[in-house]
């Protein structure tokens, strides 16, 4: 799927929302603290042009989004209700907040929104229906609204019933102003990329991202693999990595993507050093090691000082730079420093940066060097298709102008 597609979309530009019931897919699928305190909220202010324009045009607005995986029973601590909190400080009124996403009593507040108004509905994800896809669960949902308007640019990727589902039932069903943006800086970044072209690939998600790599060595010059990702393929050049974060059943596919990586030339970097920590907790005894001295039972929680060194030596000579997944975990201060590393190279250098992901653009904003990127992406998984030429099923079920 190139950026050709947005062209064939109809967006919420084509609409006129004047007493409609608009149904708004977004992701706020944001971080948040131990006592639910959203710690980055980047994904609600980037939502915010699309939502705005609703409001403005007195559309009666019904946000949709997801929060976590709280896997299709009701969680209170998925619960969107303190992104419909932050919303309402943004936006300067008052959101409300719906006990759940579908049923008679969140019709009754449908019925019941004035123009212009806001209705938070709650993590579509409390129901199994969402995931599956389900026709019923779509139905449901559709039956909300009018129209529908596609903003979650991080969940384009997942053919779920709110993104995909409700779009084949509503109509029109138009993108957002963040789809488009989204779509417009990927598209240029990849069209005919500045090389050498480097990807960066980390984070805790490695059974979703692990597949990408196939394609991403069809285009890349280099790849370099951090963060939780890089333990599994470190796993299967046979170190004994303690309790570091490894997906057993996918040791096979990293051996392959090794192999294959080889064969075609593309460099593909792990990290030679690790911060090891004792147990996964902020204050935990922490230390310097390498692959082959790791300590026993120990996990790997950012990446060493060697590692970061030969990171930033390949990434200052890149042209593009594509960043998915933190090189550490970043929420813990002592286990910062490899991801920060890699933002202040980037920040640093001309290469095209792009970086995606909701932890990987709370990152870089923790580091200060947000603004000093070329694009950030909401969208981590969704970039990472998008990049592979994937086709993106949110957008793919939209109507055709
Ligand atoms: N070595 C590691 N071990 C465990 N978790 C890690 C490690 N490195 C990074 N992470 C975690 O990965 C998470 C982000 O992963 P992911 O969701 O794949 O990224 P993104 O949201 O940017 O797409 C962060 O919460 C971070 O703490
Ligand atoms: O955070 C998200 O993806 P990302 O971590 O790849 O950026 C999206 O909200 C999608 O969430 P999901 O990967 O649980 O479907």
């Amino acid at each position: 799927m190139g950026v050709d597609i947005m062209l064939n979309k109809m967006t919420v530009r084509d609409i006129d929302c004047k007493g409609k019931r608009v149904f708004c897919r977004v992701d706020f699928n944001v971080p948040l603290d131990k006592e639910g305190r959203i710690t980055d909220d980047t994904r609600i202010v980037a939502a915010l042009p699309t939502i705005k324009h609703i409001i403005a045009q007195g559309g009666r607005l019904i946000l949709a989004s997801h929060l976590g995986r709280p896997k299709g029973t009701p969680k209170p601590e998925f619960s969107l209700a303190p992104a419909a909190e932050r919303l309402g400080q943004l936006l300067g009124q008052t959101i409300g907040m719906a006990p759940d996403c579908v049923g008679a009593e969140v019709a009754k507040l449908v019925a019941d929104l004035p123009e212009g108004e806001v209705l938070m509905l709650e993590n579509v994800r409390f129901h199994k229906g969402e995931t599956d896809n389900d026709a019923a669960f779509s139905a449901q949902l559709a039956a909300l609204a009018d129209v529908y308007v596609n903003d979650a640019f991080g969940t384009a990727h997942r053919a779920h019933a709110s993104t995909e589902g409700v779009a084949r039932i509503l109509s029109p069903a138009v993108a957002g102003f963040l789809i488009e943006k989204e779509l417009r800086y990927l598209g240029q970044a990849i069209a005919e990329p500045v090389r050498p072209l480097v990807a960066v690939l980390g984070g805790a998600k490695v059974s979703d991202k692990l597949p990408a790599i196939e394609s991403l060595l069809e285009k890349v010059d280099v790849l370099i693999i951090g963060g939780g990702m890089a333990y599994t393929f470190l796993k299967a050049k046979g170190y004994d990595l303690g309790h570091s974060l490894i997906e057993e059943e996918r040791l096979g596919m990293a051996a392959e993507l090794m192999q294959r990586a080889a064969t075609k030339g593309v460099a593909l970097l792990l990290p030679e050093d690790h911060v090891a920590a004792s147990e996964f907790k902020a204050d935990a005894e922490s230390r310097i090691c390498g692959n082959d001295d790791f300590p026993a039972g120990w996990m790997g929680l950012d990446i060493g000082p060697k590692t970061v060194a030969r990171f930033s030596e390949v990434l200052s000579k890149a042209g593009t730079v594509v960043w998915n997944g933190p090189m550490g975990v970043f929420e813990f201060d002592a286990f910062a420093k490899g991801t920060f590393a890699v933002a202040q190279v980037l920040a640093d250098s001309k290469a095209v940066s792009i970086i995606g992901g909701g932890d990987s653009a709370a990152a870089a904003k923790k580091s200060g060097l947000a603004d000093r990127m070329t694009h950030i992406s909401t969208g981590g998984g969704a970039s990472l298709e998008f990049l592979e030429g994937k086709e993106l099923p949110g957008i793919v079920a939209l109507t055709d102008k």
